[in-house]
């Protein structure tokens, strides 16, 4: 009887401290006079996306709204409090001329040994950032572009095989479906030289775990902002953000693509025969990496590139779709560049500002980054921060920049909810605000094959197809709330309809 009691006085005590302790930690802001969202006892401020009521972006953007007025509002990740930037001038410092105090991204996934993301540059800190930057930088030089754009051009094919498909039955396309076999395709093939098109077992693989990735299941949410909320817990415990199969499959996979490599020249430099040169020499002054780095790489250069490409193309096609003059806009730069052909070199990727412009505004109405998920558009205090007389940012701070909110921000962007690309086509008029690829040092590392993938995809399509809309997708598009790492992913699927259109006729349209 008597341990009963002590038992459950034990549980009682258990409680109302960590009760004291949420009280307590959710008095932070007003005991530093800084506004923000008043939080909940126990979720904070994030209970409407453990609900799924919400997604990020919109939840972000209601506190911006709300607080139009302020610099900065502090709010609640759970019991974590945590800083979101809003004055211009203060995002451009933190991310660029004070980037020193901000170098690293929160740790709110995989801690555990078992979390092919937490080995990899996304997750990497400091100084090991730094040169694994440079040393990864290299997949992406001018010469790698020119390469991969032959890649593009030969997948490109088959992606406009597939629309030919559906245009020839006048059928309603599922353009995302179809835009994820091209993207799959393209990726396996440029980072590990591997011709998915060939192997149908590991391309459906590979496509349900890019699915994986970008919409775990349910439970992932929770852990994903316990991890921030409390990192050194979840590292003890050894929880893994992520199924395990996730990894299972990488670790393999790795393996195998590392063994096939010895001996065998594939005559290109992709990102395998880049990880087998880490693990047999030291680079940079970087100690030789082993199976954890290497998987981390194979894992995020795949993963990194699939569902934002597939993403960007989608809503991009949607927006053709409903802006015929720019559609037509588009098709004469592109018939004059290509001049007829379907092949798009480099020289011509180069050529296209017009498509770049198409391509940036899509990106503005519907940037892709998640807060939530890799911990993109968001930083943690490095070394501490003072904004002002009243408020430092303290070491180990999280401190988020709500890009969509900005780029949909009259004062920076007239007209915002106007679908104009015209607005980028004079340098000196975008906005340095504009960061779909994120901002200073640590943005995109893929920025450049993202841009050369979508040109020539676009190019090779609008210069075969009329594309047409549908009324079968609403508008203005959701966003699917339980999405973790493209905030803005459509909650449906966006159809299109395409036209061929006749060769003779490209030069008079
Ligand atoms: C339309 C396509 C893409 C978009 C919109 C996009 C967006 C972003 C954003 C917003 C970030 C965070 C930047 C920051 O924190 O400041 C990021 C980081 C990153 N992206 Fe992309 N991305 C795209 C394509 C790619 C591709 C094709 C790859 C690689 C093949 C890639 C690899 C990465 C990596 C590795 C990072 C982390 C970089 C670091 O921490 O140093 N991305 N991306």
């Amino acid at each position: 009887m008597l341990t009963v009691i002590s038992a459950v006085g034990a549980i009682c005590l258990i409680v109302v401290l960590v009760l004291i302790y949420l009280i307590k930690q959710h008095r932070y802001w007003r005991n530093h006079g800084i506004p923000g969202p008043k939080p909940t006892l126990v979720l904070g401020n994030m209970g409407d996306l453990y609900y799924h009521k919400t997604s990020e972006l919109h939840l972000i953007d209601n506190w911006y709204q709300e607080f139009k007025n302020e610099p900065y509002i502090g709010y609640y990740n759970l019991w974590k409090p945590t800083l979101l930037v809003m004055d211009p001038q203060l995002i451009k410092a933190l991310n660029e001329v004070d980037f020193d105090h901000f170098t690293d991204r929160p740790i709110n996934c995989g801690n555990s040994n078992n979390d092919a993301i937490m080995h990899s540059i996304f997750n990497m800190r400091g100084t090991l950032w730094k040169l694994k930057r440079q040393i990864l930088a290299t997949l992406f030089s001018p010469k790698k572009l020119k390469e991969y754009s032959e890649v593009l051009n030969h997948y490109g094919s088959s992606l406009l095989g597939e629309i030919d498909s559906y245009s020839e039955r006048c059928e309603e396309i599922p353009f995302e479906q179809i835009a994820k076999r091209h993207v799959v395709r393209t990726q396996s093939f440029i980072m590990y030289s591997l011709d998915t098109s060939q192997d149908e077992e590991i391309f459906s693989k590979l496509s349900h775990l890019s699915e994986l990735f970008e919409r775990p299941p349910t439970n992932t949410t929770l852990k994903f902002t316990f991890f921030t909320a409390a990192p050194r817990l979840f590292k003890f415990l050894g929880v893994s953000t992520y199924p395990r199969e996730l990894w299972d499959f990488f670790s393999k996979f790795t393996k195998q693509l590392i063994e096939s490599r010895n001996g065998a020249n594939v005559g290109r430099d992709d990102l395998v025969s880049l990880v087998a040169q880490l693990q047999k020499e030291e680079v940079l002054g970087t100690d030789r990496i082993g199976l954890r780095e290497s998987v981390g790489h194979i894992f995020t250069f795949f993963a990194a590139g699939i569902n934002s490409n597939l993403t960007a193309l989608t809503y991009i096609i949607f927006q053709l779709s409903r802006h015929p003059k720019v559609q037509e806009k588009l098709r004469n730069e592109v018939d004059n560049v290509l001049s007829g052909n379907d092949y798009v070199s480099y020289d011509s990727v180069m050529k296209m500002k017009y498509l770049e412009d198409v391509i940036k505004e899509t990106l503005r109405m519907f940037p892709l980054g998640g807060i939530l998920g890799a911990g993109i558009l968001k930083r943690t205090c490095t070394i501490p921060y003072k904004i002002n007389e009243k408020f430092t940012i303290p070491k180990g701070m999280d401190v988020v920049f709500p890009s969509y909110s900005v780029h949909m921000d009259p004062n920076y962007f007239p007209a915002p909810e106007e679908f104009i690309p015209e607005r980028f086509s004079d340098s000196a008029k975008s906005s340095p605000l504009f960061m779909p690829f994120g901002k200073g040092p640590r943005t995109c590392i893929g920025i450049r094959l993202a841009y050369v993938s979508l040109i020539i995809a676009l190019a090779q399509i609008i210069s075969n197809y009329t594309i047409l809309p549908t009324p079968n997708t609403d508008f203005p598009v959701k966003f699917d709330p339980r999405s973790v790492i493209i905030a803005s992913r459509p909650l449906q699927r966006l159809k299109v309809k395409m036209q061929k259109r006749q060769k003779s006729s490209f030069s008079n349209q």
